[in-house]
């Protein structure tokens, strides 16, 4: 299994979901910069978190053009899994490749902290190897994670079990209906604003986010034995 950590210029986080992928899943991780345009040797794409061209215009607004986006964009039709954190959720949304976006907190404030999350939907590839319901402990750093949808959209996310965290308790940027990660209609793509690769270790204050990415691992290899024994 081979795993790919999308660079853009200004990425921040790409360090520490480089360095989470290789403590937990133990497999071979390499950073791919944004103007490359092959991603076909790759089984699980990363967005990481940061300030991609300075965030002008809207964050993630001039990342999503970045040449590899196409790329991106093919890997998810093929069903493979992507997974955008913070800045790489922004992306997504940017990119189309998840509805809704993610405006300005409405505290106005950069927020910086542990949240308390909910888990919505345990079957996802991302979310496997937690319990419904359960509350998590994971960071947030972010100036937009406002996440925003239409009325139309948040009815088909509901219908489609879309919604995979909620805050629990304190809403941080006054995001709808406290939403703080959501998947496409297929499963294979997850945005979220908490930074899960920054709680791997009990002392990072939490390990909670271990399990997304054990969830990710056992995923692969569960849909690479299928294709073993077909
Ligand atoms: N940590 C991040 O990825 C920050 C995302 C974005 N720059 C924001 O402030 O909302």
């Amino acid at each position: 299994m081979r795993v790919a950590v999308i660079v853009f210029p200004g990425s921040n986080a790409d360090v520490d979901m480089f360095q989470a992928v290789e403590d937990v899943m133990n497999v071979q991780v390499d950073y791919i910069w944004h103007s490359a345009n092959d991603l076909s040797g790759y089984d699980v794409i990363l967005l990481p978190g940061g300030f991609s061209y300075g965030d002008y215009l809207r964050c993630g607004a001039v990342a999503r053009f970045s040449p590899i986006m196409e790329q991106v964009t093919k890997a998810a039709e093929e069903g493979k899994l992507v997974m955008g954190i913070c800045n790489g959720f922004q992306i997504l949304t940017e990119a189309g490749l998840l509805p809704g976006a993610l405006l300005r907190n409405r505290s106005l404030k950069f927020r910086c902290k542990l949240t308390a999350l909910r888990v919505e939907n345990n079957e996802t590839a991302f979310t496997r190897d937690y319990q419904a319901g359960e509350v998590i402990q994971i960071p947030i750093a972010h100036g937009e994670g406002n996440y925003y949808c239409d009325e139309e959209t948040l009815a088909k996310l509901k219908a489609n079990n879309q919604i995979v965290f909620r805050y629990n308790g304190e809403n941080p940027n006054g995001s709808l209906e406290d939403i703080a990660a959501i998947c496409n209609e297929k499963g294979n793509v997850l945005g979220m604003m908490p930074h899960p690769e920054r709680a791997v270790h009990e002392w990072m204050s939490s390990a909670d986010g271990r399990r997304m990415f054990t969830s990710i691992l056992r995923t692969w290899e569960e849909r690479n034995s299928v294709k073993a024994n077909a």
